[in-house]
């Protein structure tokens, strides 16, 4: 029997943009639609018209695409209570976007009906169906049961009034909603079972839209596909309002990897996913999350030496899926918890011969630096160069010979602290002496070293600092306290961590900055080991 394909909506730009802290321009959301559509989503809700110019112009502008099989949909709720449906300036709106399809969002929930929009329960169901037909004149009409399980617990036949006046006037899907995200997934499963069988004689489809404030999101959309559902609504990565929605990465990855019955995206690869996550985190400008599932840079990071010995062996031993089928990857990281065999992996991974002696020397090399408060978990780029010096095979760019940094210049009237730097160095036989100014002292450094740099190597002008953190280790060396700074970079294809230590902040700085060009110029040159 063929796999079910179940149909991914994405509401990314409407629900996700509902999550604190996040807010797109319109052309990041004209972006991440051609994205979504570029991998085969099946809907797209771009926004609420009614709302702001903004997603009217989105609405404008999208229409001129060619999506393929993706459906951009516009989003707004019923009819305010005592008005025609003709006369009410959403469905106006909703109306004026043009889109393929509309996704209509209606209360379920007696209370709510009753108590926030204070109109009679007859008046819910009434501006629920006069809607649904006015809209689904216009459009194909997808309708959002808000509240359909907590509407459904407290009044379950009412809940299924609400259903069945939207079914009648015309909608296609009616998506049932755990809009405050407090279900369970047995709850989910029982009660997408019986929606269901009630609207039987309707010849309906159903989806499922979970919030995610139980932490079971993604465990209760996979609930009511079980149970009939063959829609699923949530955003990438997770974002939206409050904890957030289901996120799709990781809807899509279990139902086509894992639950052999379904696939998605049509049976497409699921390849990009990665890819995509990182793409809307850095649109929306937030900070990956690493131990995301499937597709964070933890989620196939292992550090323990028992598990790398292991996956040494067979990397089902600690991996439930290859990475590569998400287009993750595996990490192999270094630490204080490491046995050879972490080292022996990096090793592999950078085509490095497998010698007991030299996996040694690297381990006891780290391990001392470890004492000293250096940890290369996260600075995979200063490991890489660590081996290259043990390995002999490092071959410096550039020759640091001093720098002197210039902290807290006030640009007078401006309220703007500056920092200077000026630092000296050698690039083959030519020295270099050059300044630069910045936010701080370690923004001032970095300008600095790009500025003497960039004739000798014009490659850095792609390279970026995007992050930079700074903790007070305790060495065992015992003296002073050491600071430890880390700072990542990244290009437009990878990204990489740093490491500095040093009793002085600059120093430490300075330290992971060097490291970060040198890996930078070495990557471009040369991979370790080949
Ligand atoms: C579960 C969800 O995520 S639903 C989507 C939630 N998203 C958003 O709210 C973001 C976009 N919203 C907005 O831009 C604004 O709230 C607007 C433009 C929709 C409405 O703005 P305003 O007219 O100023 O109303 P406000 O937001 O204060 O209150 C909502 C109004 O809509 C009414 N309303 C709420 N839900 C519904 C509904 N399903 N059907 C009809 N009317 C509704 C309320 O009764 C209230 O009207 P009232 O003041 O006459 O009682
Ligand atoms: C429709 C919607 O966003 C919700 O009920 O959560």
């Amino acid at each position: 029997m063929s796999a079910k394909n179940i149909r991914i909506y994405d509401t990314t730009l409407r629900d996700g943009s509902q999550g604190e802290g996040v807010s797109f321009s319109l052309q990041d959301k004209l972006n991440i639609a051609r994205r979504l559509a570029e991998i085969g989503i099946d809907y797209v809700e771009g926004g609420y018209p009614l709302s702001n110019e903004k997603d009217v112009a989105f609405f404008e502008q999208i229409r001129k695409d060619d999506l393929g099989d993706t459906k951009i949909c516009a989003f707004g709720m019923t009819r305010r209570r005592s008005m025609k449906a003709a006369d009410d300036p959403g469905m106006k709106a909703l109306v004026a976007a043009q889109t393929p399809c509309i996704t209509l969002v209606g209360k379920t929930w007696d209370y709510h009906a009753t108590d926030v929009l204070n109109v009679t329960l007859d008046e819910n169901l009434a501006m629920i169906g006069e809607s649904a037909e006015f809209l689904a004149g216009h459009s194909e009409v997808i309708y959002d049961a808000e509240h359909f399980f907590d509407g459904f617990k407290a009044n379950p036949d009412y809940a299924i009034e609400t259903l069945k006046s939207a079914a009648s006037a015309g909608a296609t899907c009616l998506v049932m909603c755990d809009t405050n995200g407090g279900t369970l997934p047995e709850e989910v499963a029982a009660i997408t079972a019986t929606a269901i069988e009630k609207l039987a004689d309707y010849n309906i489809q159903f989806g499922i839209h979970t919030h995610n404030d139980g932490e079971l999101a993604v465990a209760n959309s996979l609930a009511s596909v079980d149970a009939g559902a063959c829609q699923v609504q949530g955003t990438i990565n997770g974002i939206g309002e409050r904890c957030g929605n289901a996120d799709l990465i990781s809807v899509m990855a279990n139902l086509a990897l894992k639950k052999k019955d379904y696939s998605v995206l049509g049976g497409r690869p699921l390849t990009h996913l990665t890819e995509l996550s990182r793409y809307v985190y850095e649109t929306a400008n937030l900070q990956w999350r690493g131990g995301q599932p499937f597709v964070g840079q933890s989620a196939f990071a292992h550090k323990g030496g028992m598990h790398v010995h292991a996956i040494n062996k067979a990397a089902s031993t600690y991996e439930h899926i290859d990475p590569a089928m998400v287009g993750n990857e595996r990490r192999i990281l270094v630490s204080e918890l490491s046995g050879r065999s972490n080292i022996v992996a990096i090793a592999k991974q950078h085509n490095i011969e497998d010698d007991r002696g030299l996996m040694d020397k690297i381990l006891a090399e780290v391990v001392r630096l470890e004492n000293q408060g250096y940890q290369y978990e996260n600075a995979g780029a200063s490991f890489d160069l660590l081996v290259r010096r043990i390995t002999e095979t490092f071959m410096p760019h550039f020759n640091p010979i001093k720098y002197r940094i210039v902290a807290g210049d006030r640009e007078s009237g401006s309220g703007n602290v500056f920092a200077e730097a000026i630092i000296k160095l050698e690039v083959g036989e030519k020295l270099w002496f050059d300044a630069a100014e910045g936010h701080g002292p370690v923004n001032a450094l970095d300008a600095a070293l790009r500025k003497a740099l960039i004739d000798s190597y014009p490659c850095l002008s792609e390279m970026r600092l995007i992050d930079y953190k700074v903790r007070v280790v305790d060495s065992s060396a015992g003296t002073a306290a050491s600071i430890r700074v880390n700072i990542e970079s990244s290009d437009a294809s990878e990204t990489w961590g740093t490491i500095g230590v040093s009793e002085n902040i600059i120093e430490a700085s300075w330290q992971a900055l060097v490291d970060a060009v040198e890996y930078k110029l070495h990557k471009e040159e040369m991979p370790l080991g080949g």
